[in-house]
């Protein structure tokens, strides 16, 4: 990374804050400008910390800049890029966050000069709650990192973007434009429509008032629908074709399900769940090329302040390091279970003694948890 002397970020909320603050936790020591339409984000994050220098114009934000981020929406890439592409370095490289890629390749080829180095990017992570407040230092963390190289980018534009993104702590994967927006469109804009889509059933079958009794299911199958609306409005827009041919499977689905239960055929119906059931277990472990597995443990614990603290300080003293924590089917006056990540199966072991001797005798390592639940059903 030394080879960034300033890096600017256009867009300091969720994203961009979120990566000045990953770059100044570990360590980068080169400049960081930062550069927001909002007057009191580039305060704010100056007086955060996370960026050096808050610059009043686009034109003063990439000046000397090395690499620059844009981490606004996609919808102010063309006014951005018309006021910066005149003052960007010749050997600066231009990176973006923007979750559809192949628009973006199009819009920097319309505005930007070919001699800048362009590489398109998109973190996979995020959050439901957008601007500078909800950022976080460790919100790359062990998260899948796209990067989109087009036509004219060099090798060595990837390598260096590849080391960015592991000084914020995510892993780099490289795809083409479209090939991304064919996947984001399959692990998260699908899946963001049919949130939206299940929320709204509430209002449309008039169970508005039942909300107040939804525990994990609905919560987990919901949450993003509370994600930023007019992001996800350009989101489903920019990658339109990928999204329609996507709603054409869901309705082919939705049919077939349809008279799977009115003919009757619960075997195929079963066939269905257990399909789901296989590819849904898989998730963690379907890229081991990229992501380290860990080594989970479960433990169930009461609702009740404070329990969360007792667990983490019991794992803390005895030096060992979550890397996930995950509270599961949480629901008020009852009993919850906690999921933890553990990097190595020796860390789970000793997380497992610890804990069950530290006065949570319900602590499982992953399987065995499920496997005791199946025996008693
Ligand atoms: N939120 C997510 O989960 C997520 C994850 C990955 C990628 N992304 C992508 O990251 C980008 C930013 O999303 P976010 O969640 O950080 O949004 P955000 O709303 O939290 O932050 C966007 C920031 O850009 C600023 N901005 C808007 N127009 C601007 C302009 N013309 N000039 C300068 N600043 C401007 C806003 O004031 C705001 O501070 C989007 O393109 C989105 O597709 C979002
Ligand atoms: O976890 C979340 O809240 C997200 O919505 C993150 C998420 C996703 O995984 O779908 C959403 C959109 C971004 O483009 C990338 C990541």
């Amino acid at each position: 990374m030394d080879f960034f002397n300033k890096i600017t970020f256009i867009g300091l909320g969720l994203i961009g804050g979120s990566m000045a603050a990953a770059l100044k936790r570990r360590g980068y020591k080169g400049e960081i400008c930062g550069y927001d339409a909002l007057p009191d984000s580039r305060e704010e994050a100056k007086k955060m910390g996370i960026i050096d220098h808050g610059a009043n114009t686009l034109q003063e934000a990439v000046a000397e800049a090395e690499l620059v981020v844009l981490c606004t929406p996609i919808a102010a890439y063309p006014q951005i890029l018309r006021k910066t592409a005149p003052f960007l370095r010749r050997e600066a490289i231009l990176t973006d966050v923007g979750s559809v890629k192949g628009c973006v390749g199009e819009l920097v080829n319309q505005h930007v000069h070919r001699d800048i180095q362009f590489i398109g990017g998109h973190p996979m992570a995020g959050s439901e709650k957008g601007g500078l407040k909800a950022a976080s230092a460790t919100l790359f963390e062990n998260a899948y990192y796209f990067l989109t190289p087009g036509q004219h980018t060099a090798r060595e534009t990837v390598t260096k973007l590849e080391s960015f993104v592991k000084a914020i702590g995510a892993y780099p994967v490289v795809v083409g434009q479209r090939e991304h927006d064919k996947i984001t469109a399959r692990i998260s804009h699908i899946p963001h429509l049919a949130a939206v889509l299940l929320t709204n059933l509430l209002d449309h079958e008039g169970g508005i008032n039942s909300v107040a009794f939804a525990g994990g299911g609905f919560r987990d199958t919901t949450r993003i629908a509370s994600g930023n609306p007019a992001m996800w409005k350009d989101i489903f827009f920019y990658n339109k074709e990928e999204i329609l041919l996507g709603i054409e499977s869901l309705e082919s689905m939705l049919k077939e399900f349809r008279e799977l239960l009115k003919e009757k055929q619960e075997g195929k119906v079963l066939d269905l769940l257990n399909k789901a059931k296989f590819i849904r277990d898989g998730v963690p472990k379907g890229m081991p090329d990229y992501m380290p597995p860990l080594f989970d443990i479960v433990v169930d614990v009461e609702d009740r302040p404070g329990v969360l603290g007792e667990l983490t300080r019991l794992i803390g003293e005895n030096h060992m390091n979550i890397k996930e924590i995950e509270i599961l089917h949480a629901r008020e006056g009852e009993q919850g279970a906690v999921r933890m990540g553990f990097a190595t199966a020796m860390e789970q072991k000793q997380a497992f003694s610890v804990l069950r001797g530290g006065g949570f005798p319900r602590t499982y390592m992953k399987g065995e948890k499920n496997d005791a639940y199946s025996e008693s059903c």
